[in-house]
């Protein structure tokens, strides 16, 4: 024998309710079962509804409930032929006479008792069990209608009765010894000796089920819901969440006690009592497993589920009074019971000097006042001191039997929160290792249950959620990269890569899976219109752990936005220059952002792209040398225009062919005016720590007067073609000396010079060919011969793999 039961949300309308008849009669055919359904989704509270209509002498009662008669009277003539419809429909309307005479006694008295609630509510039960048992025969099913309130008795606790379990099994026995068939059996309702209508409280009709399986003592329980079992955590806020195969009672109710809504363990008992196994299916999925619980479960997992509370405040009691005090616990909490105050969690270190005490916020204000009141004299004396509330505060826990045999879980718990930079205010385990609590502030609830649930759930491979802004040439590069080497990584590395956000300037899509980057997907007109503010804030509610912006472009205004970014604890790969050479403030502040709040901030692309300047120089730094002089050639474009020079091409030609190549930037003006090399020492400087303002880097453009402010790079490029002697002539006055021209930075005693020079064979910058850069760092180590670095500076190959080589980096500081 088999128990089953439907909620109201499995029987809202038509469709369902033949979806829903046709698992009966297939679950009928396999074995003995038994039926319990709750009222059509939304009737209890039509039936409140009106009952409150009437009683505040609101006449729209009338409507209402001939709405609800309609609706019932619709669906029985849509689930019974014709000629069979009559009698259901008399009881429906007989049903609807006696709830009018009803109403019409609230309206008129004004009065709506929880006695009259319960009898108000009880029809809907009792008329949809009463349909669907019809509809059932109709398929062939031997189908017998059983009122619950002839079987399971209650005391008079209207609103939420007591089950006598002694007579309400006997009479469920006995009803079920003399009537063979389909008991398709009203939930939720049940009456008293003297025979008044009762109800069973919350999830009455689950309770209802629960009942009739211990009853009966049956094999299962099957609670047919909309969702598909207990998830591991809330799919709103864990889009990854995914089914529990299977629970223990005890972690049921574990979960459900944080707010897992599926089951309502309290209505279960029943069932768990006598260890009858309880399945959570899906109605509309009927064919996927859903959620076993039982009484012991099988797992592989640490955890079985991640559970939060919102809306907590934190109690921090303190001082010297209470430590080696006895009884100042009793007291804290002798006075919250007195007003009521449901105690949440509660952490005391051994050293007594504090109590902390979790409650919900609503509580807070009157908890503060009356602990207050009962160490009025110790406040007084200053042993104790005022009571400090932490409002906006949230629980986060981790569930699961598991959890007792294998160390190691806190430490994930604790790791996968601080890696995302959550701190956390109290914790509490008990030591039935069942849960481990940790409290948290609310805004970083959501990206803390995904960084949980990450870190316990998927695979062991830690996951990297990126937006990328600037699907450009280093972008589209970029995520063919990662593309090519994700299977690699995810094998080799155990690391996982997701786009989630994409944008460039027009454009802007996202996928909360991460899209499919074998196809190369380029936010265009059928997604949304690009939007700033609005792609942070869509990567910022998707509030991923790990989340990473990557800004491909060489926008000013995607980089003032950096601050915004890192206090949202997103970290930051960026190949863009404009941040680190905007004011020395603005770069010393996002330091100082990323170091405190050890959010990373990569940068090596600003220069020299790929090659490992900024790493090289950072771990000089750190490792305690000191620059004193740094000298470069730092455009990769500026070099491959002046090396094909001297093949004779025209200069004109070639500043095209570097665009072509994608050496230059967006605007190859801003190589040739030099703007692209003063920003990389300048950035340099500042990365040797140098005070280094803009005006400390003197700059020649190579730039024409007349072409300075053409409006297009290709007016630009075109116009440039008038001064192609001028170049040749510079050329020509270079090669005469058998030298050859570079154009390069300096910087030394905290200035810099850029521009273009003309240098001889024995200058390391001679030998340089086609794209290349080269950066030659004097420091007090290398002192007598710098240190050198050099290969290929621009272009979306070396570019975008730095880029890539710094997300990758990145992987090592997340979980
Ligand atoms: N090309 C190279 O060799 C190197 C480039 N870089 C840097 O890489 C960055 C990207 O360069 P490329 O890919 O060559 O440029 P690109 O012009 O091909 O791509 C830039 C992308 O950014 C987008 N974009 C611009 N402003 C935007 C905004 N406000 N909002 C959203 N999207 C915006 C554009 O629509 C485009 O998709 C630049 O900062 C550049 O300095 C750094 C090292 C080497
Ligand atoms: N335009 C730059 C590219 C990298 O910053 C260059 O030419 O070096
Ligand atoms: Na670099």
């Amino acid at each position: 024998m088999k128990i089953l039961k439907f909620g109201g949300s499995s029987i809202t309308d038509l469709e369902k309710i033949k979806n829903v008849l046709s698992i009966v009669k297939k679950e009928s055919a396999q074995g003995e079962i038994a039926v319990v359904f709750s009222a059509f989704g939304g009737v209890t509270e039509d039936l409140l509804k009106c009952a409150e209509l009437a009683k505040h002498n609101d006449p729209n009662y009338q409507a209402m409930l001939l709405a609800m008669e309609r609706r019932h009277l619709h669906l029985v003539k849509q689930l019974i032929p014709v000629q069979k419809q009559s009698a259901v429909l008399t009881y429906v309307k007989v049903r609807f006479n006696e709830l009018e005479d009803l109403y019409h006694g609230i309206y008129l008295i004004k009065e709506f008792s929880s006695r009259t609630s319960d009898y108000v509510v009880s029809f809907g039960e009792r008329i949809s069990a009463f349909i669907l048992a019809e509809a059932l025969k109709e398929k062939g099913l031997d189908t017998i209608f059983l009122d619950a309130r002839e079987v399971i008795r209650t005391n008079d606790a209207f609103g939420n009765a007591k089950v006598n379990f002694p007579t309400t099994n006997q009479l469920i026995y006995d009803f079920y010894s003399k009537n063979k068939g389909l008991l398709i059996i009203t939930g939720f309702v049940a009456s008293t000796d003297k025979g008044e209508t009762t109800t069973l409280g919350r999830s009455g009709s689950d309770y209802t089920a629960a009942i009739f399986a211990a009853a009966l003592k049956a094999g299962s329980l099957e609670i047919w819901t909309d969702v598909a079992g207990v998830m591991t955590a809330d799919p709103k806020l864990v889009y990854s969440a995914i089914t529990i195969p299977q629970l223990s009672y005890n972690e049921a109710m574990e979960l459900s006690h944080f707010g897992a809504k599926v089951v309502f363990p309290a209505t279960m008992q029943p069932a768990m009592k006598r260890k009858i196994p309880i399945y959570i299916k899906n109605t509309f999925q009927p064919e996927e497993p859903g959620t076993l619980i039982c009484e012991e479960s099988e797992t592989t997992k640490l955890i079985k589920g991640i559970s939060s509370l919102s809306h907590i405040s934190l109690l921090n009691i303190q001082g010297s009074g209470l430590v080696e005090v006895v009884g100042v616990s009793s007291r804290v909490f002798g006075a919250l019971a007195k007003s009521h105050v449901n105690v949440i969690l509660i952490s005391q270190a051994s050293s007594e000097h504090s109590i902390c005490i979790a409650i919900k916020s609503a509580d807070a204000k009157k908890a503060k006042e009356v602990i207050e009141q009962e160490f009025h004299y110790e406040i007084l004396a200053g042993e104790m001191d005022k009571v400090v509330v932490m409002p906006n505060m949230a629980v986060i826990a981790a569930v699961g039997e598991n959890m007792k045999h294998h160390p190691g879980a806190s430490g994930r718990l604790f790791q996968a929160l601080g890696r995302n930079n959550i701190n956390v205010s109290a914790i509490a385990q008990g030591s039935s290792e069942l849960n481990i609590s940790a409290v948290i502030t609310q805004s970083d609830l959501q990206k803390g249950l995904n960084a949980l649930h990450e870190a316990f759930f998927l695979s062991d491979n830690k996951v990297l959620h990126i937006f990328l802004i600037g699907v450009g040439l280093i972008g589209k590069t970029l995520i063919s990269m990662i593309n090519n080497q994700l299977a690699k990584l995810q094998e080799d590395y155990m690391l996982d890569i997701k786009i989630h956000g994409l944008a460039n300037s027009r454009y802007m899509a996202f996928d909360e899976d991460g899209f499919d980057l074998s196809k190369m997907p380029v936010p265009s007109e059928k997604d949304l219109p690009m939007n700033l503010q609005v792609f942070l804030n869509t990567m910022n509610s998707m509030n991923f752990s790990n989340s990473v912006l990557v800004d491909c472009t060489a926008s000013q205004e995607v980089a003032d936005t950096y601050e915004r970014v890192l206090e949202s604890k997103v970290a930051i790969v960026t190949p863009n220059k404009k941040a680190n050479s905007g004011s020395l403030e603005k770069y010393k502040s996002l330091k100082k952002l990323s170091g405190q709040r050890n959010i990373k901030f990569f940068y090596e692309t600003n220069v020299a792209a790929g090659l490992p300047v900024i790493n090289t120089l950072q771990d000089l730094i750190l490792s305690g040398d000191r620059v004193i002089r740094i000298e470069g050639v730092l455009s990769g474009s500026m070099n491959y225009i002046f090396s094909e020079l001297s093949k004779g091409i025209p200069f004109s030609s070639v500043v095209a062919q570097a665009k072509e190549k994608g050496y230059t930037e967006p605007d190859p003006r801003d190589d040739l005016s030099g703007m692209d090399v003063a920003r990389k020492i300048l950035i340099l400087g500042r990365e040797a720590e140098q005070e280094l303002h803009f005006d400390d880097v003197s700059v020649q453009s190579m730039v024409p007067e007349d072409c300075a402010h053409t409006k297009s790079v290709e007016e630009f490029l075109e116009k440039l073609k008038s001064h192609d002697d001028h170049f040749k002539a510079l050329l020509d006055e270079s090669n005469k000396k058998n030298e050859k021209l570079r154009f390069m930075a300096v910087l030394e005693n905290g200035k810099a010079t850029v521009g273009l020079k003309s240098v001889n064979s024995q200058h390391p910058f001679y030998s340089l060919v086609g794209s290349d850069n080269m950066i030659l760092f004097t420091t007090e180590r290398y002192h007598e011969f710098p240190m050198i670095i050099r290969g290929p500076g621009a272009g979306a190959d070396v570019t975008a793999a730095g880029v890539f080589a710094d997300i990758i980096r990145l992987g090592n500081y997340s979980r």
